[in-house]
């Protein structure tokens, strides 16, 4: 008997592109090294004990190992000042064995992220929150890009390399996630909506678009019914819910089975995170060639 097999979007695979783009790190990284530069390094900064930002501390310690990237590590604790975090900060700053740093956010309460993120060397910002390379970023003038919308716009254009003229929406406008991908997608050509907790008729706008970022945090908000045929669907959320089995398991901001009408979908996990720490070492080499 013939059984006729649904159509079903292609799962865009991140972490496969990740290993891709961690290959030519790789390579890029032996290149500097044999030119006589100091291997690149990043430095990851951790202010207390969040558990989660432990295990991306981890991910991407190892990930600096896979591609011959020096690494170091500051764990400090929740009770540290900002005057020592911003020591802290200079010091790296001006270390030439540190290319890249990340202060792992968000950081306790009584710091203020901004002051934080302003005092990094905007050419050691391999985060790209400095509002150099903001600024950058939105006048098309080169910069740092930041990890997680880069790695969005490298999934998309997986499936789709020309996007010019597409409708896009972006659900979020985060300073980190939003915000930027709407300036990568308007760069590319495409028609940018951002969305937010009081846009009005989000399914409606939904409906209407051919890509869609979701970048919220609420587990599976985007439904089937909000996503058009043959659409192409990023999802950035990451939530931790404890699955049916007593077992915590990652959901992302989209109904990932209910969207299988659409031409592509990235999963979660293995879509936008394993991208995000690709992209991060990308940054760092690319900082360690600038400098
Ligand atoms: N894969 C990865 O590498 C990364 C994943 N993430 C994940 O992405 C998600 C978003 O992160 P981030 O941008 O930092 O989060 P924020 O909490 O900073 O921003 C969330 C955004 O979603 C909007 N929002 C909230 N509720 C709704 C709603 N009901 N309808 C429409 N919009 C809504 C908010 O709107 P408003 O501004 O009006 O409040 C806000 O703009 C999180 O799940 C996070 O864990 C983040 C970074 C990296
Ligand atoms: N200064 C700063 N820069 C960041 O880039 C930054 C940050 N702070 N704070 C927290 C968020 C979150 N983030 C992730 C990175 C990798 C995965 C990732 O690798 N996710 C895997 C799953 C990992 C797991 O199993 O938990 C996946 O989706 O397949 C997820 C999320 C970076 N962030």
């Amino acid at each position: 008997m013939l059984v006729e097999c649904p159509h079903m979007a292609e799962t865009i695979d991140g972490r496969a592109l990740a290993r891709s783009i961690d290959e030519q790190t790789k390579a890029e990284v032996e290149a500097l090294v044999a030119a006589g530069h100091n291997r690149p390094g990043l430095t990851v900064i951790l202010v207390g004990d969040d558990p989660a930002s432990d295990v991306y501390v981890r991910h991407k310690v190892k990930a600096c190992d896979r591609v011959g990237m020096r690494s170091t590590e500051h764990r400090l604790p929740a009770s540290t000042t900002q005057e020592e975090l911003l020591a802290l900060i200079d010091r790296v700053n001006a270390s030439e064995h540190v290319h890249g740093i990340l202060v792992q956010v968000p950081l306790p309460g009584h710091i203020d992220e901004r002051a934080v993120i302003d005092a990094i060397d905007p050419a050691k910002d391999v985060d790209g929150f400095h509002p150099v390379n903001v600024g950058r970023l939105s006048t098309g003038t080169g910069g740092i890009w930041p990890c997680t919308p880069h790695g969005c716009i490298k999934l998309l254009q997986s499936v789709e390399p020309d996007v010019e003229g597409l409708d896009a929406l972006v659900i979020g406008r985060s300073n980190i996630v939003g915000k930027p991908v709407a300036m990568m997608l308007t760069a590319l050509g495409c028609t940018v909506t951002i969305a937010h907790s009081k846009t009005r008729d989000l399914p409606g706008k939904a409906r209407q678009a051919d890509i869609i970022v979701a970048a919220t945090g609420i587990p599976e908000m985007v439904k089937g019914d909000w996503v058009k045929e043959g659409a192409i669907v990023i999802d950035v959320g990451i939530t931790r819910i404890e699955g049916k089995d007593g077992k915590d398991r990652l959901v992302g901001d989209v109904a990932f089975e209910e969207v299988q009408h659409a031409r592509a979908v990235t999963p979660v996990p293995g879509g936008v995170g394993p991208m995000t720490i690709a992209m991060l070492l990308a940054n760092t080499v690319q900082a360690a060639l600038s400098g």
